[in-house]
């Protein structure tokens, strides 16, 4: 798998008012099979229209995205999603959420649940597929999201600020539930958070993004291996530098107070 982001750029028009928004502005980036990359950046400058855009679902855009070489033009298999909201079927139950995606390529059923059972056993939800997702807590709810979406065997995975609604110890069991299955899998990920802990935690390479419209501010590598000590000096110092970059960023172009 190779991704290659050339020359991104969105504006968004506002026909009611007339007015233009400008989202994203000349984003280059390549990611390379098994890399994990997240995207930081300040309140609403423009990280989820970034990831609808490599998906396919946005329609009118400047620049390309190319998947092995192959122009992304609409959504496909090749690019699974995973959001904050786990957009679970509620009248299905765990497995058979599991196995939506099997059943729309049209796999029987003795196959798909199969495969299913290999991936709750993966994903270690043994005991609970039967459940309905409202009898499921939220951990275990975006546990199902991510397997729905990797039972499709994704080249790439885009994810939406996935453990965004979970509580701090949910999300740090994710984090470290996601890091392992990584292993396992060698999955490429391209994650949205607004958790600086987290995006150090996980990734190989962090994209700091700027105010909208969105352009790369920093790239930074991260080479310590997994699983990473979240105390440690060099991921204390990452995180610091981050934070600092998008500080400054927010507090760019402010008007001086007394
Ligand atoms: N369909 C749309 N029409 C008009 N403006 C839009 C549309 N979608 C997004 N925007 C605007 O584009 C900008 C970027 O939005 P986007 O949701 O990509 O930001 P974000 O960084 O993901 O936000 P957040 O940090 O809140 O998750 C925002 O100002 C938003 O209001």
């Amino acid at each position: 798998m190779h991704l290659e982001l050339i020359g991104l750029g969105k504006i968004f028009v506002d026909a009611a008012q007339g007015t233009k928004i400008p989202a994203i502005s000349s984003i280059d980036l390549q990611i390379e099979q098994g890399e994990f990359v997240s995207i930081v950046g300040p309140s609403g400058c423009g990280k989820s229209t970034l990831l609808r855009i490599v998906s396919g679902l946005e329609k009118s855009f400047e620049g390309k995205v190319l998947l092995d070489g192959q122009e992304v033009l609409r959504p496909s298999n090749d690019i699974g999603l995973v959001f904050q909201q786990y957009a679970l079927f509620p009248w299905r139950t765990m497995c058979e959420n599991i196995e939506f995606g099997l059943e729309i390529m049209g796999m029987v059923k003795e196959e798909r649940r199969t495969i299913a059972e290999k991936y709750i056993n993966l994903f270690g939800m043994q005991g609970f597929e039967d459940r309905y997702p409202c009898q499921l807590s939220g951990g275990m709810q975006q546990r199902v999201a991510i397997a729905r979406t990797l039972i499709m065997n994704p080249k790439l995975v885009l994810m939406d600020e996935p453990f965004g609604s979970l509580d701090s110890q949910t999300r740090n069991d994710m984090q470290e539930f996601l890091m392992d299955l990584r292993q396992k899998r060698n999955d490429t990920i391209l994650f949205v958070t607004h958790n600086v802990d987290e995006s150090v935690f996980l990734s190989d390479r962090i994209v700091v993004l700027s105010k909208r419209p969105a352009r790369i501010l920093r790239i930074f590598e991260l080479t310590a291996p997994h699983p990473r000590d979240r105390t440690s000096k060099i991921a204390n110092d990452i995180r610091r530098e981050v934070i600092g970059i998008l500080r400054q960023e927010r507090n760019s172009h402010s008007p001086i107070r007394n």
